[in-house]
């Protein structure tokens, strides 16, 4: 549909105009700095960054209604620069020219509603949000759409040029830094940095197949985090991990599909997401503030976080009750399954800690939690999930195990509708399902394999026949149909089938 055929009041409101007044925020000090530069910390004090929008007042002026109007008529455009994440251009990055913007398919991932069973074993209603189905395979698109939109649209400005983008990761962030990057050539290169042997196969194919520099450090993704960090401070690269605040608002849109999937309605609703540099658990509440201060929602859902308990700093944190008493302690993080978490020091923590108490406040009440799960529970759940038509990854796996753990715990009620954030693609993480169908995982893991949960091929190899098909060596005849016959019969026979004759 065009423009010009949607209704009179939406028309002015369609296309999205380069609007608002941006600025950088510290978290620490409260000084105020131009986006013009790419900030990552506060020149002032070191602290971490959030980017508000100094006229977001103005977005008040439109009410909650029209709003609604104006995103779902949005679906409807065919304009590629509205086709994702910058849906929602107002409250994402409202200085970026629709002409910056770079879209390669992310966000408006599925939202998928758990089987009788998989409610039944949950004990409420709960829908997987499959975010694996972003075009790197995980969340970190939202973010890198985001990021490289800004720095196309600085790059465009003339304000920087020949970009050298750079990441450290436990394997999302590096496979959709590279991809984005990579399609912003010649004028932004991209490099990451990986734990030795702390990234599946398939996510260390990515950036290589993307063609990023890619550099295998020595211990895990902290470390790794430090010495981009070191050079992000001492040289000209563009950091693109979520220390940078840009990729926060990328990720917010999150938020945003979630309340547009449920038509705006955010009452008994729980929102539960797996927490690792913790930057997706400040997006999730930065979006629903955002929609709940501009009467978009009307009621802010239940945040729950999951942190497995081989890598929960955030969690052992609010272990805490009194908010005065509270210290954040970087862990030393175990092997994990939901291995892209495997964070001892997440970088967005004061954003956490500042955001989680502005939602509480906001909401009149607790509305943020976290929980922790055991290896056992991620394996398990993933496993069941996948069992009945999901696709979750092991961090999906971890936060329908924290769904489940909040309910016992009473925080979640039975009568409330979950959206459990499978973060990535379960392909991603096959390993971890072969090592469970295998039982080889490694003891420091902890994880036993439920027999009813173990699945693996069978040879069908009938020992009477001396030939089989090979590849470029077919069967004669003769042979062809005895080979079909047997092979057949012993399927029927393990499946018990019913002849028809
Ligand atoms: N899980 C992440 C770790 C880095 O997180 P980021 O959001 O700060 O980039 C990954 O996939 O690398």
């Amino acid at each position: 549909m065009k423009p010009e055929h949607f209704p009179k009041e939406i028309q002015a409101h369609l296309i999205p105009e380069q609007n608002g007044k941006l600025i950088y925020r510290c978290l620490g000090c409260g000084a105020e700095h131009s986006i013009e530069k790419l900030l990552y910390t506060c020149p002032g004090c070191g602290a971490v960054l959030l980017i508000y929008d100094e006229n977001f007042d103005r977005l008040k002026e439109i009410p909650g209604e029209t709003w609604h109007q104006i995103f779902d008529y949005r679906k409807m455009l065919t304009i590629p620069a509205l086709k994702g994440i910058y849906r929602y251009h107002e409250f994402i990055g409202p200085v970026i020219p629709t002409d910056a913007i770079v879209y390669l398919g992310e966000g408006h991932t599925p939202v998928v509603e758990g089987n009788g069973i998989m409610q039944e074993k949950a004990g409420l209603r709960f829908y997987f949000k499959n975010d694996g189905q972003n075009p790197s395979a995980s969340f970190k698109d939202r973010g890198m759409a985001s990021a490289l939109s800004y720095i196309n649209y600085l790059v465009k400005s003339g304000m920087i040029s020949d970009v050298l983008a750079i990441c450290a990761s436990t394997g999302d962030t590096s496979a959709a830094a590279a991809l984005y990057a990579a399609y912003l050539k010649p004028h932004i290169k991209s490099a990451v940095l990986l734990p030795h042997k702390k990234v599946t196969p398939q996510q260390l194919g990515q950036p290589l197949g993307s063609g990023a520099s890619v550099f295998e450090i020595p211990g895990v993704f902290d470390d790794c985090m430090k010495v981009v960090e070191h050079l992000a401070d001492n040289y000209n690269v563009a950091l693109l991990n979520s220390k940078n605040a840009w990729r926060i608002l990328g990720q917010e849109s999150y938020s945003y599909e979630v309340a547009q999937d449920f038509e705006y309605d955010m009452a008994d609703k729980v929102v539960v997401v797996p927490i690792g540099n913790a930057g997706n658990i400040t997006a999730v509440m930065s979006g629903f503030l955002k929609f709940y201060e501009t009467g978009i929602i009307s009621a802010l859902p239940k945040v729950i976080g999951v942190q497995s308990e081989h890598a929960n700093p955030v969690y052992k944190y609010y272990l805490e009750p009194d908010p005065a008493k509270r210290e954040f302690v970087p862990m030393t993080v175990s092997p994990s399954v939901a291995q892209a978490a495997m964070i001892g020091n997440p970088v967005s923590m004061p954003r956490v800690i500042r955001l989680a108490e502005q939602y509480n406040r906001t909401a009149g009440g607790q509305r943020v939690f976290f929980i922790s799960v055991t290896e056992q529970e991620i394996m398990d759940w993933e496993l069941t999930a996948n069992r009945n038509g999901h696709i979750a990854c092991t961090h999906g796996g971890e936060s329908l195990a924290g769904l489940v753990r909040a309910l016992k715990l009473g925080y979640v009620d039975k009568d409330d509708v979950a959206v459990v954030d499978s973060t990535a693609h379960a392909l991603k993480f096959a390993g971890f399902q072969q090592m469970y169908f295998e039982n080889s995982f490694p003891p420091e893991f902890g994880v036993t394999p439920k027999p009813e949960l173990v699945n693996a091929p069978t040879l069908m190899r009938p020992a009477d026949l001396e030939r089989v098909p090979e590849p470029g060596n077919p069967l004669g005849e003769a042979d062809f149909k005895k080979f079909v016959r047997r092979v057949s019969d012993e399927i029927a026979a393990t499946l018990k089938l019913t002849s028809l004759k």
